[in-house]
């Protein structure tokens, strides 16, 4: 068993956000999340790692309700990697990768050795084992994503929450860290824009507009022309892979509007 949500509602003030989300992965899937700019992508993986509570239904982890268990509890199975991580305090990046031990650590401390291993082993995963006595301060946007994926796979979880954690990768990394983390034997939900890279690595995608699942399967079952244009209104074509294996979605160009084209540079901004 791992994660699962049960009906899950979640609104700010007058907004839903959430309006009634369950789902129920396999132990070991690698789930992608997609949908558009606000759909509730970010908010569903803070209440599955237990950050935010929601305001109804339930989050279990192997069948325990979630808000019955203690905080380290919770961090000695589940890591997240959230969109906007950052610190104002001078930490090496070792410093940072080892922060994901303390769930595993007593009063007084853990076994060094076992600590070690663990960040020397995310370190290298995300590659930046070079890198691990610079500040980090000093990292470049993807630099800081790799350390905080490696702090999280110190953590050495059994789900893995990523909310875009292809956003300041270069082509390279993005491949690499999703092929990563798919490989691993973990249960991991990924939130990811690009439909294309959710195709190459998730087993199944869910699909959330307006806080609510619109569509779960395997990629060729959801990703298709229809949903890009029905969800994104997009037009795309959708073909599969060299392989045969998994969909890949070419966009159309949108034509401007004449009425949009006519006006100059300035007047657009
Ligand atoms: N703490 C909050 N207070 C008020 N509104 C919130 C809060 N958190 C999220 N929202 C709103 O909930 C909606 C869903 O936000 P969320 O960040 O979950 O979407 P998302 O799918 O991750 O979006 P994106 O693709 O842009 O990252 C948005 O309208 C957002 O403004």
């Amino acid at each position: 068993m791992t994660i699962r949500a049960n009906g899950i509602h979640w609104s700010r003030g007058s907004q839903s956000i959430l309006g009634g989300v369950d789902f129920d992965p396999k132990p070991g899937e690698t789930v992608g999340l997609i949908g558009p700019n606000g759909s509730g992508k970010s908010s569903l993986l803070r209440i599955l790692a237990g950050i935010v509570a929601p305001d109804e239904g339930t989050v279990t982890l192997d069948g325990s309700a979630m808000k019955s268990m203690r905080r380290r509890q919770i961090a000695r199975r589940i890591a997240m990697v959230d969109q906007h991580s950052d610190t104002d305090v001078d930490i090496s990046v070792q410093g940072v990768v080892s922060l994901g031990r303390i769930p595993h650590q007593g009063m007084f401390g853990g076994d060094s050795a076992v600590d070690a291993r663990a960040v020397a082993r995310a370190l290298e995963q995300t590659g930046m084992t070079s890198k691990s006595h610079r500040m980090w301060h000093t990292l470049s946007g993807g630099e800081r994503q790799r350390v905080q994926i490696a702090r999280a796979l110190a953590q050495e979880p059994t789900e893995l929450l990523l909310d875009e954690p292809t956003n300041h990768l270069d082509i390279q990394h993005q491949l690499d860290i999703l092929a990563l983390v798919s490989d691993l034997p973990l249960t991991s939900f990924i939130a990811l824009h690009d439909l294309n890279l959710a195709a190459m690595f998730c087993g199944r995608i869910v699909v959330l507009r307006e806080g609510t699942i619109v569509a779960v399967g395997t990629p060729a079952e959801v990703i298709t022309k229809e949903l890009v244009q029905d969800v994104y209104n997009v037009q795309a074509d959708v073909g599969l892979d060299d392989t045969g294996t998994y969909p890949q979605v070419t966009y159309r160009r949108r034509r401007v509007p004449p009425s949009v084209a006519r006006m100059s540079a300035s007047e657009r901004t």
